[in-house]
């Protein structure tokens, strides 16, 4: 994994360092100007305190009135902590303002990012550059950046006047000062190292951990957790050692510039107390000096940590234009085109047509392909249901995940109810086509919100309509506050049937011209699933259904079946034709029947102790597909070894 450090040199020799985040700094100069302005001021303030204490001194040498010089100083003192604190809100304000719109950019980008290049990065790595990172970028362009104007004011301000006092004590001030800050310097750019190495080891201790809490029920039925709690363990110890390399320097960079200081003091005061003595040079100026001289120290450490502030925050502005720069769906134009109002499909045409479509997975750099589909040609009418199977990886899911549009095709193309859907507005797209995934997605939040995610004013008849066309009429009245109980991560609180049914519900809410259906039944039991079947019929006279069977008897029923192997059409046709003239359609219908009844099968077979009953229903003389019921099939055995 390159360093930051090496991405940063990559990012500016390609001068792609400048992006998103500055311009939305642009937006905001104004008000970061004026912070700077009102900072200055303070500066002005401050730096005229030492003067004015001076002539306070002067005034008591002479046996002057000291009202005037006593209120135009605490004048001083109020004008200067005034400007300072209004300096500090409106510089914070601008910070605030700046990380909020590089949040909403960056949330903007993530949310319509390519899902070829988002799936190319960790979750966590991504999690750290939109909270972590883009706090740093808050703190390097709004408190860096004014830190360094205004302390790098006060110190050349304070400079000038200090050389206006006595060129003789300025002149062993700089030699003091200089040496401490050479000494400083080279912490500092040590500093930076160890900070930006502490970044990349805590960022990687993110993604781990992220990790094993996205796949947590796995890691514990893995019994992986004292395996995990190691690895992750490493990659805090290898945090806590570059912490702790990086508080060493921090404890190193202030303390050497105090030594610079009180070397400087010491030289000055003695120095200057000899002169005074002698004579030549006033005790007014030299307290003046020595006052100066305190006033700069804490600016000058200022302007030091503030250069290391920035350089990190640069480094984490890199990471964040980084992230924005990631490719965006339909180019990016989407957003500009604003929701389209979306027609029914005409009935008289297709709702969906594949004209030899090709694709592949992107891996790597570009060109780098696994091909997936070689050409597939296939029609689904408006209405019924349209069934796709196929062995696993055969492309049934990337089937569908092409009339989402989450793909674009590589070769041919794809008509959504007789228009190109790359030449219509992924809105419309997306509004026509429901899915519902293989993995049936359920979020935290509560029943109501999950069943209205796709239609956010969907009204209270057509939401429970939904409800009772998934059967989930009976598990919403169990619930403890029916639709709006809350759920977990991932729909946590319900069963994975259940969570399926509710994205099924949340589908039909949608009433979407094709819905797709990926494996949808495959967490339902029989008598869920039957009446889901009869859901499909209904469902299917309203719009057109494609389902990915996972279940024989969701295929039995369908007007249509498309074969799929090795990402090409093998056959289509209606179950009986399949079973008679297509061989792998004969074996997969066998299989998924198992697959759905395996544990019965499976018992049966071994209690029955039958081998000669075998799963190859043809070779053996099994019936006819068309002429089993489904109590038959449930009792059909199988091999132990066909489950895998
Ligand atoms: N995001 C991805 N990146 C790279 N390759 C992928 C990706 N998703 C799927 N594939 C590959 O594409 C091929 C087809 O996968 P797909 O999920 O479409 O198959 P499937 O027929 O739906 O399989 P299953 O029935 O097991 O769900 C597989 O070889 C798979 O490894």
């Amino acid at each position: 994994m390159a360093s930051h450090a090496d991405k940063s040199s990559l990012s500016s020799k390609t001068g792609r360092g400048a992006g998103s985040v500055s311009r939305v700094v642009r937006q905001h100069t104004t008000l970061l100007a004026t912070g700077v302005l009102l900072g200055l001021l303070g500066v002005g303030a401050s730096l005229t305190q030492p003067w004015s204490i001076g002539k306070l001194i002067e005034a008591a040498g002479k046996g002057e009135s000291l009202a005037f010089p006593i209120v135009r100083l605490v004048a001083l003192f109020c004008v200067g902590a005034v400007f300072s604190s209004l300096q500090a809100y409106v510089i914070g304000r601008a910070g605030e303002n700046i990380v909020h719109d590089v949040r909403h950019l960056l949330t903007g980008r993530l949310l319509r990012a390519d899902l070829t290049e988002f799936g190319k990065r960790p979750q966590g790595d991504i999690l750290t550059r939109t909270v972590t990172d883009t706090s740093l970028v808050k703190i390097a362009l709004s408190q860096s950046l004014a830190q360094l104007i205004v302390s790098g004011a006060t110190v050349i301000g304070g400079v000038v006047l200090m050389f206006l006092i006595d060129v003789r004590l300025m002149l062993i001030t700089i030699a003091c000062l200089g040496a401490a800050s050479l000494i400083s310097l080279s912490i500092a750019r040590k500093l930076r190292r160890v900070a930006l190495q502490n970044r990349d080891d805590t960022g990687e201790f993110g993604v781990a951990v992220q990790r094993v809490l996205a796949a947590l029920p796995t890691v514990k039925a893995s019994r992986a957790e004292p395996r995990e709690a190691a690895r992750i363990g490493k990659l805090a110890e290898r945090a806590r050692r570059s912490g702790i390399r990086v508080n060493a320097y921090n404890a190193l960079f202030t303390p050497s510039m105090n030594v610079g200081t009180q070397g400087a003091l010491a030289v000055v005061v003695g120095a200057g107390m000899a002169w005074v003595a002698r004579g030549e040079m006033k005790m007014a100026d030299l307290t003046t000096f020595i006052m100066y001289l305190f006033q700069l120290v804490s600016p000058l450490v200022m302007f030091f940590m503030g250069i290391g502030q920035f350089i990190q925050g640069r480094a984490a502005i890199q990471r964040v234009d980084e992230l924005a720069r990631m490719p965006q769906e339909g180019n990016g134009n989407e957003d500009a085109q604003g929701p389209v109002p979306i027609a029914p499909l005409a009935l008289h045409l297709p709702a969906v047509e594949f004209h030899d479509v090709r694709f592949g997975y992107r891996r790597g750099e570009e060109g780098d392909r696994t091909q997936v589909l070689h050409g597939v040609s296939l029609t689904v009418p408006a209405r019924g249901l349209t069934a796709v199977v196929g062995p696993s990886g055969a492309g049934k899911t990337s089937m569908f995940q092409l009339i989402e549009r989450f793909y674009a095709v590589d070769g041919g193309v794809i008509l959504l109810g007789g228009q190109n859907i790359e030449t219509l507005p992924l809105d419309t797209v997306r509004g026509l086509v429901g899915y519902v995934q293989q993995d049936s997605a359920t979020m935290r939040g509560t029943v109501r919100e999950n069943l209205t995610y796709a239609h956010p004013h969907a009204s209270e008849d057509d939401i429970w309509e939904a409800v009772e066309m998934a059967g989930l009429t009976s598990v919403v009245a169990t619930l403890p506050k029916g639709l709006d109980t809350e759920l977990g991560d991932q729909g946590s609180g319900l069963s994975g049937g259940q969570r399926q049914r509710l994205c099924i519900a949340r589908t039909l809410l949608q009433k979407p011209a094709v819905m797709l259906l990926d494996e949808a039944t495959s967490n339902l039991d029989s008598d869920s699933e039957r009446d889901f079947r009869d859901v499909l019929r209904r469902v299917s006279q309203q719009c057109a259904v494609i389902a990915i069977a996972h279940r024989i008897s969701t295929v039995v029923d369908a007007e249509k079946i498309v074969v799929l192997e090795g990402g090409r059409v093998r056959a289509t046709g209606v179950h009986q034709d399949l079973m008679e003239h297509d061989e792998l359609y004969r074996r997969l219908a066998g299989s998924q029947l198992h697959a759905g009844t395996a544990p019965v099968a499976a018992a049966t077979y071994w209690v029955r102790g039958e081998p000669g009953a075998g799963p190859l229903s043809s070779a053996l003389g099994w019936p006819q597909w068309g002429s089993l019921n489904e109590q038959t099939v449930r009792l059909r055995p199988i091999r132990i070894e066909e489950q895998w």
